[in-house]
């Protein structure tokens, strides 16, 4: 199988085919969208959703500049459909924010399903017969190659592979999981884990999502089509897996201030790649480092695909900002107190970085900072706290919201 005709590869990590990307889908963010998005036309021809993820991942273009375009484009009404699937994005960062344990439960779950299922000869001979398509079951199988090959499933196959995974092949949801995380180019710690967690029946309590054989019939266009017998039914959620239920959203954690005027260095990581929105013209700013960091998405490879689009981003990140930039790399080794020290600032300013594999790396790399007296300063954009304190139940909160965000954020005018 090739997938050589996916649009993606003409699609460059860098804000200008973003930027491209924005422009060419803004006529259908309206009633097109509202009306075709839940059809999935297959590798090459998903031209009935943006495909902005992999950008809007890395804020290479925002979520404020996606709900701008869609609204001058077509007004909120005729684009609410467009605009509440970005907020859904938003809703997920917040949600993982507010709840950094249930970030941590996955780590450390993951690691359990992979040591036990790896003990077990047929269970690991079923988790390589998923990942590599070789299950049986006709569309599972294509979309585990497309995902592999192109580094994108549409929303709708993203439902249907992980409710296969769980409730048919009866596969642990965490290694589904860090197989989404270790392929997708938009792969996002907050989005993907509760993405999985909603098909579960984990983050709606109880009501697990079925893939049911019609529907992907009629939303791959006639693509494929399961038998109802070859697929689970009745589908149980796994919150008996969780028997303590959700952990109580806590406050937003709290960031520290850059100090104008002190020697600053400026790091810039694929958790928001336009530290230019942000004015740092108060900031004596000496140097600048990348830091890339998509290899810790997993303890198992990462698909060459994210780390490539990471690498461009980054660079064409540091280029924005107009400033030579060394660049560190987490997965080997990279020292962030060592080269601050070695530079002779006080503090790093970086763009905020959210709960995740990155947040997890910095934890020894503050305190050794801490202990050179060097501060981690982190600039949160408005958008997020805007959205983030309703975050704090289902998305719904955060969808009546809606306007009065917009409002609040300029997005309106
Ligand atoms: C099991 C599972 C795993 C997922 N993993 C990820 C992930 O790792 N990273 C990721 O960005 N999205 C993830 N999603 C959400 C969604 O599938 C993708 O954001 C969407 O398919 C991206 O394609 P698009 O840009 O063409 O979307 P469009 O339909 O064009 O939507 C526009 C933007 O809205 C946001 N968005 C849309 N739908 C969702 C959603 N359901 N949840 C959160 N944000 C959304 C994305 O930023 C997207 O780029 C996952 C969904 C599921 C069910």
């Amino acid at each position: 199988m090739s997938f050589q005709t996916d649009l993606f590869a003409s699609v460059q990590g860098n804000r200008q085919s973003g930027l491209h990307l924005l422009d060419a889908f803004r006529p259908r963010m309206g009633k097109r969208y509202a009306a075709q998005r839940n059809m999935d036309a297959g590798p090459g021809n998903h031209r009935a959703v943006s495909r902005l993820s992999p950008f809007i991942r890395r804020r290479l273009v925002t979520e404020q500049e996606t709900v701008i375009a869609a609204v001058r484009a077509h007004g909120p009404e005729e684009a609410s459909k467009f605009i509440e699937e970005v907020f859904w994005r938003s809703y997920f960062k917040g949600w993982l924010e507010r709840r950094p344990s249930v970030w941590a439960a996955y780590c450390t779950g993951l690691e359990q399903d992979l040591a036990q299922s790896r003990s077990d000869e047929r269970r690991w001979a079923s988790v390589e017969a998923a990942e590599t398509g070789a299950t049986g079951i006709a569309c599972f199988d294509f979309w585990a190659q497309e995902l592999v090959e192109t580094g994108y499933l549409h929303n709708h196959a993203r439902m249907w592979f992980a409710s296969i995974w769980i409730f048919t092949l009866r596969l642990p949801w965490r290694i589904g999981a860090d197989f989404f995380l270790r392929h997708l180019i938009d792969g996002d710690p907050a989005a993907n884990t509760l993405g999985w967690r909603w098909v579960a029946g984990l983050h709606t309590r109880g009501k697990a999502y079925e893939a049911k054989a019609w529907n992907i019939e009629k939303f791959s266009g006639g693509r494929f089509t399961p038998t109802e017998s070859g697929l689970a039914s009745n589908v149980a959620s796994l919150v008996a897996e969780e028997p303590g239920g959700l952990p109580r959203p806590g406050p937003l954690r709290p960031v520290r201030t850059a100090t104008p005027g002190t020697t600053t260095a400026l790091l810039i990581t694929e958790e928001d790649c336009q530290s230019e929105e942000f004015d740092l013209s108060a900031f004596d700013i000496r140097a600048c480092a990348t830091l890339a960091g998509s290899p810790l998405r997993s303890s198992r490879p990462v698909g060459r695909a994210v780390a490539e689009f990471e690498r461009t981003a980054l660079e064409d990140a540091a280029a924005r900002v107009g400033r030579p930039a060394d660049a560190l790399d987490a997965a080997n080794g990279a020292d962030l107190a060592g080269w601050a020290v070695s530079i002779g600032v006080k503090q790093v300013v970086t763009p905020y970085i959210p709960e995740g594999p990155l947040r997890d790396w910095l934890h020894p790399h503050l305190a050794a900072l801490d202990a050179n007296g060097i501060a981690f300063c982190e600039l949160r954009r408005d958008w997020d706290s805007a959205v983030w304190p309703h975050a704090t139940a289902s998305f719904f909160k955060v969808k009546d919201r809606i306007p009065e965000i917009l409002e609040a954020t300029g997005v309106s005018k």
